[in-house]
């Protein structure tokens, strides 16, 4: 059994080691996770709508950039978007990720959010079978990743699910316009709405889910006049991804705005920090100090014994041989 409080005092060195390991494996600080802002509430979306002050959301797929979204009071929503598969798993299509997998990612989301509202994708298959089986896999996330919210992507056939569980008290946003989880029935990632007929059944379906009680709604990659539209007539935040400038709010992808991205750039990217040219500088920077041995510093950078300590050792040492 591991003792945590030594019953006799431990000789210098064993206290030594454990302080290092303890300070090695320092559990975060409070400080880390300070909320900047008052909690987000599904209200506090609702504010911002009627204000027509834009909402402002984000994807996170792990505790450093749960910390990075809950650092700055300007974001009012942390997404842990299936397009994890892709940008944090090097897989390619968000129909690979498993629950399992989402809720793992998710969980360290959770720890490093304060007060952005946290919204979890349901992956793909996770909620096809069943309105049972959703319900069931929805409640795995909210009662072991946190979660406060969930995203389903789809239309009138996932009405009556948003329906029920919305009834149940887990908040659903739901998601039109172009659903990468269908990219191969679909053919491919294409802008939707284009034409008079697939607009009207847009505006049909986004009504439909509001109805059955989405708190919010992602559109993505539809023309801005529709992507105006449907925001204008509907009750409920919209938050818009290449749907023009006058959803209710927008969000992208951490590693499409950071520039961490290699990857396919959609037409509805902007690349707001070069972090790839940061972080390759930072490798770089590293590697040749290794390699030219000016990294450790012997001074700054490394530890150091007692003279007369380390001469009887030598000396110690030397009989055993
Ligand atoms: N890095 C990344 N960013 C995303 O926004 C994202 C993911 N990954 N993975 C999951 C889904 C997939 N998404 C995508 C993927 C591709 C396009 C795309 O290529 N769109 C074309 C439209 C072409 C057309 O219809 O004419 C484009 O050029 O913008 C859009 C959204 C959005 N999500
Ligand atoms: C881009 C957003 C809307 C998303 O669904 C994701 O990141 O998976
Ligand atoms: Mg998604």
């Amino acid at each position: 059994m591991s003792c945590l409080l030594p019953l006799k005092r431990p000789p210098p060195f064993v206290l030594w080691r454990q302080q290092r390991r303890w300070m090695s494996v320092r559990p975060m600080k409070e400080s880390d996770v300070v909320p900047k802002r008052e909690k987000v509430t599904i209200q506090t979306l609702q504010v911002l709508r009627s204000r027509k002050e834009p909402i402002t959301m984000l994807t996170a797929y792990d505790y450093p950039t749960a910390l990075a979204c809950s650092s700055n009071p300007a974001i009012d929503i942390t997404l842990v978007g299936d397009s994890l598969a892709q940008v944090c798993l090097g897989l390619k299509s968000t129909t690979q990720l498993t629950l399992d997998q989402m809720i793992h990612h998710a969980t360290a989301v959770a720890r490093g959010t304060t007060h952005p509202l946290l919204i979890a994708d349901m992956p793909f298959g996770s909620y096809h079978a069943s309105v049972e089986q959703a319900i069931n896999n929805a409640v795995r996330m909210v009662r072991e990743a946190q979660v406060e919210a969930i995203k389903l992507e789809g239309g009138e056939e996932i009405v009556e699910l948003v329906r029920r569980l919305t009834s149940l008290g887990i908040p659903v946003m739901a998601h039109i316009g172009l659903l990468p989880q269908r990219h191969v029935a679909s053919s491919g990632y294409k802008v939707q709405g284009r034409s008079l007929d697939a607009a009207k059944a847009m505006m049909r379906t986004a009504k439909l889910l509001e109805q059955a009680g989405a708190f919010s709604m992602v559109v993505e990659a539809v023309p801005k006049e529709l992507g105006q539209f449907i925001t204008d007539n509907l009750s409920i935040p919209t938050i818009g991804i290449g749907a023009g400038p006058s959803t209710s709010g927008q969000v992208l992808v951490w590693d499409d705005a950071m520039g961490t991205w290699n990857g396919h750039k959609a037409k509805f990217v902007r690349r707001f920090a070069n972090m790839q040219a940061i972080r390759d500088e930072g490798v770089q920077n590293y590697a040749q100090s290794v390699k030219d041995g000016s990294f450790p510093d012997p001074q700054r950078e490394s530890y150091t014994i007692d003279k007369t300590e380390w001469t009887r050792f030598l000396e110690e040492m030397a009989q055993t041989k």
